[in-house]
């Protein structure tokens, strides 16, 4: 494995912000880390970096401890944005790939690329004080990928982006891994993991609750669902034995069922109640598993 935790604990004073967390990143995967307000994802973030070190366990890239040595091979989009809101973009990013271990030209022609790609490249000679939250979020970006890492840490990327900003860092990601690079990233939208991620973990008050492959994650649910649209009426399913609950919509229902067998019951019933115009067994979605998971309180 590329990135590789094991049993890392942090505690600050009394309090364990990470209990210990283990898993395991392959080379090229796209990783989603997910956990509540406080769950312990940043701090997780930070020790990966050795911005912060742990109390207990071990933590490897490619088998050796991030340091100063291999900050090149890492890129990080902290939660906290940092940006010099008075600096010019270009000097900015130019700079920090600098520190990277890039040289200027070959920065300015990843910048180049990067803005173009992001649809900002006439804002190079702009102060980032002068730009909008949602650009200086894909300024941020780009400086955490200018210098091509081999692992990108991104906390939260889609955070204040609007939907088509968040389609084109989507893409751009996903452009990244496709050429090698491994990426782990945070966040609370859990459609947007399901769309991109192969692995996930779930931590909850820093313990892992969940690790997998998301259909591993989604098989080992104990949530079912089975959709039916249907002209009739279909009140009477919702008291078949093994239906916990019952959602209606436009076109029907969605019951969650606790067993497959109830969904050949429930078939059987709709279609004495009449014709039905679609039967689905569906699997649970992530944002079911999150709050199956985290508790109510956190959806
Ligand atoms: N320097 C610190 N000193 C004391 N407690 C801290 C410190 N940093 C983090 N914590 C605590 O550790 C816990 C985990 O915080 P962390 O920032 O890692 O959560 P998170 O999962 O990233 O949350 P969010 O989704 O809100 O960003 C929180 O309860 C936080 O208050």
């Amino acid at each position: 494995m590329t990135l590789l935790l094991e049993n890392v604990t942090k505690r600050f004073g009394d309090f364990t912000a990470v209990d210990d967390l283990s898993l395991s990143v392959g080379e090229g995967t796209m990783y989603g880390f997910l956990g509540a307000n406080g769950a312990g994802k940043t701090t997780t973030f930070r020790m990966i970096l050795g911005l912060l070190n742990a109390n207990e366990g071990h933590i490897s890239w490619k088998g050796k401890r991030i340091s100063y040595a291999t900050s090149s091979e890492i890129g990080y989009l902290p939660e906290e944005r940092g940006l010099y809101p008075k600096m010019k973009v270009e000097d900015q990013l130019i700079f920090l790939a600098q520190l990277r271990g890039m040289n200027k030209a070959d920065a300015k022609k990843e910048l180049k690329h990067w803005l173009e790609r992001f649809e900002v490249p006439h804002y190079i000679h702009k102060r980032v004080e002068e730009l909008s939250k949602g650009n200086q979020q894909k300024i941020q970006v780009i400086a955490s990928l200018l210098h091509r890492p081999q692992l990108l840490i991104l906390d939260e990327p889609f955070s204040g982006l609007d939907p088509v900003n968040v389609e084109m860092l989507k893409s751009a990601i996903l452009d990244f891994r496709n050429e090698g690079a491994t990426i782990i990233f945070s966040s609370h939208r859990m459609d947007h993991v399901e769309e991109l991620c192969e692995q996930l973990s779930i931590v909850h008050k820093g313990k892992q609750v969940v690790q997998g492959s998301l259909r591993d994650v989604k098989r080992s649910s104990s949530k079912q669902y089975v959709r039916i649209h249907s002209d009739h009426d279909l009140k009477q399913l919702a008291s078949i034995q093994g239906v916990a609950s019952v959602h209606q919509t436009v076109e029907g229902a969605v019951y969650q069922i606790e067993a497959e067998q109830v969904a050949h019951e429930l078939l059987t019933a709709a279609l004495k109640s009449g014709s039905i115009r679609h039967f689905e067994i569906e699997e649970p979605s992530l944002q079911d598993i999150f709050i199956e998971k985290v508790g109510k309180e956190h959806a």
